[in-house]
């Protein structure tokens, strides 16, 4: 039975304006060296700040939100694209857009798999949380661009304290105040949360420089409790 880590992958890595590829080649390397010791990934990439330039823009010609989230989507299947030909062929040759789509290539011998969005009204961490599901995931690992969940957002508050783990009701409750609009959805969206919850999928939260380090089970980020 093949062992699956499931990875989303912080929209910020496609974060192309400042640094390039640079980051997509960096992640692409962990999920590499995941794959060489045995583990085959399904990677989930974020839409980042492209896609909030696409939202914000959309919103402003009178797109309804359903509207926005589908070019969030697109959004994300192209920086999908980006993990694909930084992988090479280890890497399934296409995103696939459906659960039906990913288990299909799941059967395939490629060992990592990458995909975007799949419908409106969630996050690519709902994507990655349903990813896990479908395919019996030994390990979730949502790669941000913090290094863990802390006591209360780090970039508004410098004295939050990074959690070593944290339950997933204490987890709903410390995100409770994030918008589920196009966009937003910061860290774990409520759809992410309710799934994690009701098949206890292991999961880690860490930056995405600790991905490999997640899944090699090293004491990296913050681990959701059940
Ligand atoms: N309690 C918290 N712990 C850590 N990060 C938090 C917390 N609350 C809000 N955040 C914010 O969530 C952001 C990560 O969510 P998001 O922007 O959706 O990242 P991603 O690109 O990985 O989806 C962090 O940069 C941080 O500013
Ligand atoms: O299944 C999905 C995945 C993503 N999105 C949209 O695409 C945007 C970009 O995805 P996300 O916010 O998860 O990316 P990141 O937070 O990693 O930048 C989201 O805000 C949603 O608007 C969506 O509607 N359905």
């Amino acid at each position: 039975m093949d062992r699956f880590a499931v990875v989303k992958v912080s929209g910020a890595v496609f974060d192309l304006q400042n640094r390039g590829g640079e980051m997509v080649r960096r992640v692409a390397d962990q999920l590499r060296g995941a794959s060489e010791e045995g583990w085959r990934v399904a990677a989930v990439a974020g839409g980042g700040s492209v896609a909030r330039l696409y939202i914000r823009a959309a919103r402003e010609l009178g797109a309804s939100e359903a509207a926005l989230d589908q070019l969030g989507i697109l959004i994300t299947r192209a920086n999908a694209e980006l993990l694909i030909a930084a992988l090479g062929g280890v890497a399934y040759p296409s995103v696939p857009q459906t659960l039906e789509e990913l288990l299909a290539a799941s059967a395939s011998n490629r060992s990592i798999i990458v995909m975007g969005g799949l419908q409106p009204g969630q996050s690519t961490n709902a994507v990655a949380a349903l990813a896990a599901e479908s395919l019996g995931a030994a390990l979730l690992v949502n790669a941000t661009d913090v290094d863990g969940v802390y006591t209360d957002d780090p970039r508004k508050n410098p004295s939050a304290k990074r959690l070593e783990s944290v339950g997933v009701e204490e987890l709903t409750q410390l995100l409770s105040g994030s918008e589920h609009k196009a966009g937003t959805y910061e860290l774990l969206d409520h759809v992410s949360l309710r799934i994690l919850e009701r098949s206890r999928i292991p999961t880690v939260v860490t930056s995405y420089e600790g991905i490999l380090a997640a899944i090699r089970g090293e004491k990296v980020g913050t681990r959701i409790m059940y």
